[in-house]
């Protein structure tokens, strides 16, 4: 039996809308396990965002269960041209969580830096370079590898292809799989391309009106 991720039960979610209380997500149950790519699909206002902000903690207003079985699970975003800041060097980006944490030396933080930058394959010189002299598939080769620098093992894909072309996507699809094989990362796959989802994910759920099912 595989390890447990994430698991969502019989969770209701409201947002205010002026006076009232509107329902967004109604019921949603499901179980993300370790080393599984899962795919949250549907149509645009169907509470994806939603569903995302609750698992996050930035949606306070749900009922029900949210239970995290790892560390909570970090961001890609679907624009790796805004998501990385244009001021500082790729290396700086990389280091940032980790200075947070405060558990290395400096030289230990760029030993990391340099060891993700070879997981998500990018040369170490990229280490000194700013996001302006990346493409958009390296670009989102940084971003996972940020997501993944504090040793999460849970990463919560917000539509991460849609913004590259299909070549890059490819590409970008073979990295997120590797990964998954090889560090059994977990990812909730947010999309609104039913294909990408096929290609990529073990399970797909269907999100419509507020309630989710299972697609396959
Ligand atoms: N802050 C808010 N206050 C009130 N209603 C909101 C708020 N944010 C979203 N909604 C409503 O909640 C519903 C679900 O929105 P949500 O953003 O979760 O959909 P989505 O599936 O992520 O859409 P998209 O694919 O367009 O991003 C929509 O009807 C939207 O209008």
């Amino acid at each position: 039996m595989q390890d447990k991720v994430l698991e969502l039960s019989n969770v209701n979610a409201y947002y205010k809308d002026g006076k009232v209380r509107k329902q967004i997500l109604n019921d949603i149950s499901f179980t993300l396990y370790e080393g599984e790519i899962v795919g949250l699909v549907g149509e645009s206002g169907s509470g994806k965002t939603t569903l995302c902000k609750c698992i996050l903690g930035l949606l306070k207003d749900y009922e029900g269960n949210i239970m995290h079985y790892t560390n909570r699970p970090q961001m890609v975003f679907q624009d790796p041209f805004s998501s990385l800041n244009p001021r500082k060097t790729i290396g700086w980006i990389l280091e940032e969580p980790l200075k947070i944490q405060g558990k290395r030396s400096k030289e230990e933080r760029r030993k990391k830096a340099e060891e993700m930058l070879e997981l998500v394959h990018l040369p170490k010189e990229f280490y000194s370079r700013y996001p302006r002299e990346l493409s958009g598939g390296q670009r989102q080769r940084v971003s996972i590898a940020l997501a993944l620098i504090t040793g999460t093992k849970f990463v919560l894909a917000d539509e991460p292809l849609s913004a590259l072309d299909v070549t890059v996507q490819a590409q970008i699809i073979q990295l997120l799989k590797e990964l998954q094989e090889k560090e059994r990362i977990s990812y909730l796959f947010v999309s609104h391309d039913l294909d990408v989802v096929d290609m990529i994910c073990d399970r797909v759920l269907y999100l419509k009106d507020g309630v989710v099912r299972e697609i396959c």
